[in-house]
């Protein structure tokens, strides 16, 4: 006998299921739809009402729930384009079923991309055995209601059982679903759905192809069974894939297939490709909300589902799932601990390097000197979006550190830095000694020297000092030999000589930048800000925040700045450069370049600080 998808039903215990039931009622009925309450004790809630203005709810802005620092503004609708972007950056894209304005409303402000009008409704609305029985009538009416409470997120809608048998009919019941207000059909299939995704593609019309487990070929199946799972079946659906994406698919869903099937139809598509049921090795995911609000049909959810209705209200559990979705934590099973290992040696490192890429892990590097605070923390979150493997450094390498300044007073936290790193889902601290990492002494250590960039700005005031940076970050990327590494905008001449290293070495490694993370008063987080006497504000970033607004309307640059040094100094604070260069070479800035940024160095008592203001200028100059 064929063995039934274990994975794809579990029936609970009708005890349990009507328990469970009418406590979910009950708790439903305390929450008002879509307007979430706080009490006194419940800080998170209490936040989130903050957003009452002027007697109006304002809900969640899309940015502040993405994890995205940059997926699209918060006003702007998601279009293909930015859904392939985030594929490229391998930011998880979240998809949800949708089939009523309420919802879709409640899903899209969360931070919800994709809204599916599934043909699911036949289940978990019209009560059906099966998808089966719905019409393109059906699907048009939900489609309607889905648009009238989306606020910018892209609507897939579902092309139901045999409204695709011919390409005619196909295109006809497409224009029905398009005109109801969806941005893509879907329809189910294989090789043979190609010539109706050409000439659907060419008529205007995206399509998403639904792949492996397809529920309206339930019957041709004989049931919810894995598909892939032989070497023939899987190579038949990696070939579907790809014929389907040459034919103009414009997105893919994998259903219920194996996770390594599914991560490399992922690798190989250049098309985001959704899963359901097939692990974490896809581009997004995507759910039926019903089952991820915890509400069985007739004691049935998918197993692969989570019930993420774990809080006091819908929307958060909303934002649960597109939080869990973009940080990987769904559907990769929770980690018991936080995993955290520290390793001093660079066998252990490559050892558990070598571990999790047998696994298929995308490893991540950020390194730093330790002393760690918020900035270093957003580099170890950022890491995680993007890799499933992420090692920070902490060296304090006395390379880089001329004989006059702070290497032996530069904050050592070891233990402090393990606690945050830890809680912020970090796999390796690797805290080498200086042995560990010159061997052989500094004095004798091959030097790694980029010319020209590292030369002005610090690099002068600082000699030998990014000698000193290039040498131990060459030598870490070889270490830990990982796909990405991190590097912040603070730093930002660093950042632009690590990318010079890169490319002219080859290294294979993908550097990421980090936005700046402020203190509240706009100056930039620093492992030697706890050097500074706080109760005095220094104004580095109003200045540059300033400057940056000025010379971007077009303002001449040089009286601003030098009148601005004048100001920095009055107040106490030692300049040693405040420049405006071009971003990518750090050339000095010419009036006909618009990508530019504002650096800056200054010194505060004994206490070096730098920062920095990467900007556009409008073409007014
Ligand atoms: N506030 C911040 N925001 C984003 N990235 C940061 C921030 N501070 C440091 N980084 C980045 O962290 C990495 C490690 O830097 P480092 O450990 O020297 O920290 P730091 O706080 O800059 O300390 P320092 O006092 O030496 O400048 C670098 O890539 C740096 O650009
Ligand atoms: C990149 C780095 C870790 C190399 O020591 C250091 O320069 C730093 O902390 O920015
Ligand atoms: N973040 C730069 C390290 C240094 O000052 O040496």
């Amino acid at each position: 006998m064929e063995v039934f998808l274990e994975a794809l039903t579990r029936i609970r215990a009708s005890s349990t299921f009507s328990a469970y039931g009418r406590n979910l009622t009950n708790r439903l009925a305390r929450i008002p739809p879509l307007i979430e309450t706080s009490t006194p004790n419940s800080p998170k809630l209490a936040r989130t009402t903050s957003n009452f203005t002027n007697g109006k709810f304002q809900p969640i802005r899309r940015n502040q729930i993405r994890l995205s620092s940059s997926s699209s503004s918060p006003s702007s609708p998601v279009t293909l384009s930015s859904i392939r972007a985030l594929k490229e950056r391998r930011e998880k894209i979240a998809m949800l079923t949708t089939y009523d304005a309420t919802f879709a409303e409640a899903a899209s402000r969360a931070g919800v991309e994709v809204l599916l009008v599934g043909d699911t409704l036949g289940m978990v609305l019209q009560g059906h055995d099966s998808t089966l029985p719905v019409t393109v009538e059906d699907i048009a009416y939900h489609t309607a209601c889905v648009r009238r409470g989306n606020t910018g997120a892209m609507i897939v809608a579902d092309l139901p059982f045999m409204s695709y048998a011919t390409i005619e009919q196909a295109l006809v019941h497409a224009r029905r679903l398009m005109q109801s207000g969806a941005h893509m059909v879907k329809l189910e299939g294989g090789t043979w759905v190609t010539e109706t995704v050409r000439r659907l593609t060419e008529n205007g019309v995206p399509v998403c192809v639904h792949m492996g487990m397809t529920p309206q070929s339930v019957n041709v199946f004989g049931g919810f069974k894995v598909q892939g799972r032989d070497p023939a079946r899987a190579q038949e659906l990696k070939d579907s894939a790809l014929k389907v994406e040459a034919a103009g698919a414009a997105m893919i869903v994998l259903e219920c297939v194996p996770w390594d099937l599914a991560e490399e139809i992922t690798r190989v598509a250049d098309v985001p490709v959704i899963g359901t049921g097939a692990g974490p090795g896809t581009d997004g995911q995507v759910l039926v909300l019903h089952d991820m609000l915890g509400l069985p049909l007739r004691g049935l959810i998918p197993s692969f589902v989570r019930n993420f209705l774990t809080g006091t209200s819908i929307q958060a559990a909303l934002r649960a799932y597109v939080e869990a979705v973009k940080d990987n934590s769904y559907p990769a099973p929770k980690r018991k601990d936080p995993g955290l290992r520290t390793l001093g040696t660079v066998r252990d490192v490559r050892a558990a390097v070598t571990a999790a890429r047998r696994d298929g892990r995308r490893v991540a590097l950020v390194p730093t000197m330790g002393g760690l605070h918020a900035g270093h923390i957003a580099m170890v979150k950022t890491a995680r979006k993007v890799s499933d493997f992420v090692v920070t450094s902490v060296f304090v390498n006395p390379l880089q550190f001329g004989d006059d300044e702070d290497l032996q007073r530069y904050p050592r936290t070891l233990e402090e830095d393990e606690r945050l790193l830890a809680d912020a889902g970090c796999d390796v601290l690797f805290a080498p000694s200086v042995e560990e990492m010159y061997p052989e002494g500094m004095e004798a250590v091959t030097r790694v020297v980029v010319p020209g960039v590292s030369e002005g700005l610090c690099g002068a005031q600082r000699p030998g000092h990014f000698d000193g940076v290039t040498t131990v970050v060459t030598k870490l990327l070889n270490m830990v030999q990982p796909d990405l590494a991190v590097f912040g905008e603070k730093d930002y001449q660093q950042l632009v000589v690590v990318r010079k290293l890169v490319r002219d070495l080859n290294l294979p490694v993908e550097i990421i930048a980090q936005p700046t993370i402020r203190e509240p008063d706009g100056l930039a987080m620093s492992s030697r800000n706890r050097f500074l006497d706080r109760s005095r504000s220094l104004r580095l970033f109003d200045t540059l925040r300033r400057l940056a607004s000025e010379i971007s309307k077009g303002a001449q640059p040089e009286a601003l700045m030098s009148k601005a040094v004048e100001d920095l100094e009055a107040e106490g604070v030692r300049v040693d450069y405040l420049e405006l260069r071009r971003q990518d070479t750090l050339l000095p800035a010419q009036p006909e370049d618009r990508a530019l940024v504002l650096l800056i160095a200054v010194r505060v008592g004994t206490t070096r600080l730098i920062d920095s203001y990467p900007f556009e200028r409008s073409g007014c100059a």
